[in-house]
């Protein structure tokens, strides 16, 4: 995080549920070096054990609602389903300076402000789990009340877990959830199902397994680390008239293929997306 970023905050920065996706978020502040002093986690349901963790890095776990400073910012990390009742609990917490960020799937911006103080600056954002290795993807969204240094504190957050890329229009928030904040388990459903179907081609079913996740984890890699096309890599693989190209007749079918199988997936995840706004 950058030394501009960390300087302009004056309070606190609160989370707001500590689980797998506000945990790992708070893990990447800490390592950039936001200063434990500034770190409160809001969590009643924390096990003993990761709380432990963060009481030993000097997080203030669970203070009472009095003991907590004004926050520079607050994160909502808790799932949609129960934000009704945690932002209505929260709300009081929020100062007209306070900069709100949202990673909540589906839960809207005027949502979000409903709940607030009139004026609320608020980010919502979408945030996926290789967060916890600093290789997350991060969409965001502010509303109008965001200050360019509200964006730069957002975008110094949000950029300490991985890459950020903001977009204007909010409708796009679903779109963007049901590629990258679920993609992550579109492609480790890739390892699984190879994995299992190597095993029916006979292979044992352990080695099956890790030679499944090491050629999706290589080949991701080789992605990450390479100019070339998706097209192109998987070209690459792909002798005319041989084995990849036998499978990939099957995969690339028009009409049961990856294609329209992960297009509905996608329109699946959109859709719950917008039930879950609420
Ligand atoms: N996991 C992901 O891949 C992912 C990706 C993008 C966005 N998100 C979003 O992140 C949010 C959290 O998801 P998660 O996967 O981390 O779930 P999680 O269940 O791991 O974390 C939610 C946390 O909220 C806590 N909580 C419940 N009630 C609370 C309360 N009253 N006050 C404070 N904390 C409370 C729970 O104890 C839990 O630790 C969701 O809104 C989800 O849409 C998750
Ligand atoms: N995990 C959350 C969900 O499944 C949001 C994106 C990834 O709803």
């Amino acid at each position: 995080m950058s030394e501009r970023a960390l300087s302009s905050l004056t309070g606190p920065v609160v989370l707001v549920g500590a689980g797998k996706m506000g945990g790992a978020m708070l893990e990447g502040w800490l390592k950039l070096g936001l200063p434990a002093r500034l770190a409160v986690a809001i969590d009643p349901n924390l096990p003993d054990e990761p709380a432990g963790a963060l009481k030993a890095k000097g997080v203030d776990v669970n203070p009472p609602a009095h003991a907590i400073a004004t926050p520079s910012v607050l994160l909502l990390a808790v799932k949609p389903q129960v934000a009704p009742d945690v932002l209505s609990r929260v709300a009081p917490l929020v100062g007209p300076n306070t900069l709100v960020v949202s990673v909540m799937a589906g839960r809207t911006l005027g949502f979000i402000a409903d709940a607030m103080p009139a004026g609320t600056a608020i980010v919502r954002s979408i945030p996926n789990t290789p967060a916890a290795i600093g290789r997350g993807v991060t969409v965001a969204v502010a509303n109008g009340a965001v200050t360019a240094d509200g964006r730069a504190l957002a975008s110094a957050l949000l950029g300490a877990i991985g890459i950020v890329e903001w977009i204007d229009d909010e409708d796009l928030m679903d779109a963007a959830t049901a590629v990258s904040g679920s993609g992550p388990a579109y492609a480790f459903l890739l390892a699984e199902a190879l994995a299992e179907a190597g095993a029916k081609a006979g292979l044992p079913a352990e080695l099956s397994a890790r030679i499944a996740r090491a050629t999706v984890s290589g080949a991701g890699a080789l992605m990450d680390q390479s100019d070339l096309p998706a097209a192109t890599l998987r070209q690459n693989v792909t002798s005319p008239g041989g084995t990849t190209a036998a499978a990939l007749a099957v995969l690339m079918d028009e009409a049961g293929g990856f294609g329209p199988l992960l297009a509905d997936a996608v329109a699946a995840a959109t859709r719950r997306g917008k039930e879950l706004a609420g």
